[in-house]
């Protein structure tokens, strides 16, 4: 197992440096004009990084007394929160490819869109994670040190004035930083990119982007505002049956990849408690109640997402539980989430995010080391949270309705078996599973460097 490990690790490493052989030409031209040499980009829809360069070995002289440590700084500003990973990597020796050593994370909430009336407030709230990457990085390197932000679900529904004007506040608090600013450093990420990043990052670390079998594998994000699947498909036929704009083919490490890959902009967790609720799109917000029988009869509060506040209650008078629930929610899932066949197979899915969030809640895994269930242990988890309401509610009052659209989701959206397996990860090899350390690869192969 540890020998697995550290193979693993190693295996990692390897095919981590020969993104970064990208970042490190930005302060060397020589190495630089390799990468240039070595690398063909074909220019597709979904950037990824680039192929492993060729690189010579370098002469005794050069490896003496070298070793450079460097940074990079990506925001995630998704729907529900803001988040900053510091990246740091070691490079050994001039020629010797870099490897990633360390990452810094941390969180607050809640998203950037929710200050479209004072995105000044919405700035400080980067100034502040930007203070905690002041204390990562050391002094000397934050010059040279990258710091990019994209943004998700979040802005992408709000309209795009209102996401430039916090857009803006953020290129703003970027550039009276001390850290270096690139062309294109705060920016919208597309979603089906969102997806194909989260998969990079998540077979990267788990060593399937290296294995020489193509097994992969799949990937299931559910964020506040949209949700994304992706995966490599074993099937010719579900590439052709796929709509056209859910394929994103890429070359990497000598292959060329066809993934699956789709955001539904709207199924995100809370955006479907706000369509389950009958509430997205709707005006009137001053007076009118949304009620729901996936709430507690007697619950009733105002809650904010995005740029809005709603009221939001249980049905006092009627009934509440699973199966009224279960209707509920299909209404925001059923004719609207591409079912790809090859889900019923036995592909393997790393979930995260919200998914990885509830389970935790409803006591399916534990908070730090995560695991493994089954599609059929979700169901039966919101079962139980739905017909104890009571029991539940100091966990959270939207537990129910949460349990019962992911079950809903995973089921009667994707299509997946009661026994499809889903692998619970926050972290795989101390590295957050999300989309940022795909998207920081992306970002230095993208690096336009004269
Ligand atoms: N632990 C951890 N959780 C993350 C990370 N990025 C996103 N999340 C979780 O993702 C969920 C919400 O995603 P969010 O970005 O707000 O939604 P989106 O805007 O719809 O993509 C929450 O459960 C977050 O805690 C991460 O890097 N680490």
């Amino acid at each position: 197992m540890a020998q697995q490990m550290l193979l693993l690790t190693v295996v990692s490493m390897w095919l981590f440096t020969g993104y970064f052989l990208a970042e490190a030409t930005y302060y060397n031209h020589h190495m630089y004009n390799r990468f240039r040499a070595h690398n063909h980009h074909v220019n597709m829809d979904n950037q990824l990084p680039p192929e492993v360069p060729v690189v010579a070995e370098p002469v005794a002289s050069q490896r003496v007394n070298f070793s450079r440590t460097f940074y990079g700084i990506m925001f995630d500003a998704g729907s529900s929160g803001t988040r900053i990973h510091v990246y740091r990597f070691i490079q050994k020796d001039p020629a010797a490819l870099p490897v990633l050593d360390h990452e810094m994370y941390n969180a607050v909430k809640p998203g950037l869109s929710q200050y479209v009336e004072k995105p000044d407030v919405g700035g400080e709230t980067i100034r502040q994670l930007l203070k905690v990457a002041k204390k990562t990085i050391p002094k000397e390197l934050w010059i040279q040190t990258p710091v990019v932000l994209r943004a998700t679900a979040g802005l992408r529904m709000l309209t795009p004035e209102k996401a430039k004007v916090l857009l803006d506040e953020v290129k703003e608090v970027f550039d009276d930083s001390p850290f270096f600013v690139p062309n294109n450093s705060v920016s919208i990420m597309n979603g089906a990119n969102e997806g194909v990043l989260a998969w990079v990052t998540v077979n990267f670390l788990t060593g399937h982007l290296y294995a020489k079998t193509r097994r992969t594998v799949g990937i299931l994000d559910l964020g506040g505002g949209s949700t994304q699947m992706t995966f490599l498909p074993k099937l010719k036929k579900t590439v052709l049956n796929a709509p056209p704009d859910y394929i994103a083919r890429f070359d990497l490490f000598n292959a060329t990849y066809e993934l699956y890959s789709h955001s539904y902009l709207g199924n995100g967790l809370f955006a479907a408690r706000l369509a389950t609720l009958g509430a997205l799109g709707s005006d009137d917000l001053d007076w009118k109640v949304f009620r729901s029988s996936c709430l507690p009869k007697k619950f009733s509060e105002e809650w904010t997402f995005g740029d809005h506040t709603y009221k939001v209650s249980g049905i006092a008078d009627g009934y509440a539980g699973y199966k009224l629930c279960y209707q509920e929610v299909l209404r925001v899932v059923k004719g609207i989430v591409h079912q790809p066949l090859e889900v019923k197979g036995s592909s393997v899915f790393y979930a995260f995010s919200y998914y990885y969030d509830r389970a935790v809640d409803s006591g399916l895994i534990d908070k730090d080391r995560g695991g493994t269930v089954e599609v059929r242990d979700f169901k039966k988890r919101a079962k139980e949270v739905c017909n104890k309401m009571t029991k539940y509610r100091p966990i959270s009052p939207y537990l129910c309705m949460d349990m019962t659209y992911i079950t809903c989701l995973l089921k009667e959206g994707f299509g997946f078996k009661d026994s499809t397996v889903l692998q619970l990860a926050k972290k795989v090899n101390n590295v957050e599973t999300s989309w940022a350390l795909g998207a920081t690869f992306d970002y230095f192969r993208n690096l336009n460097i004269h």
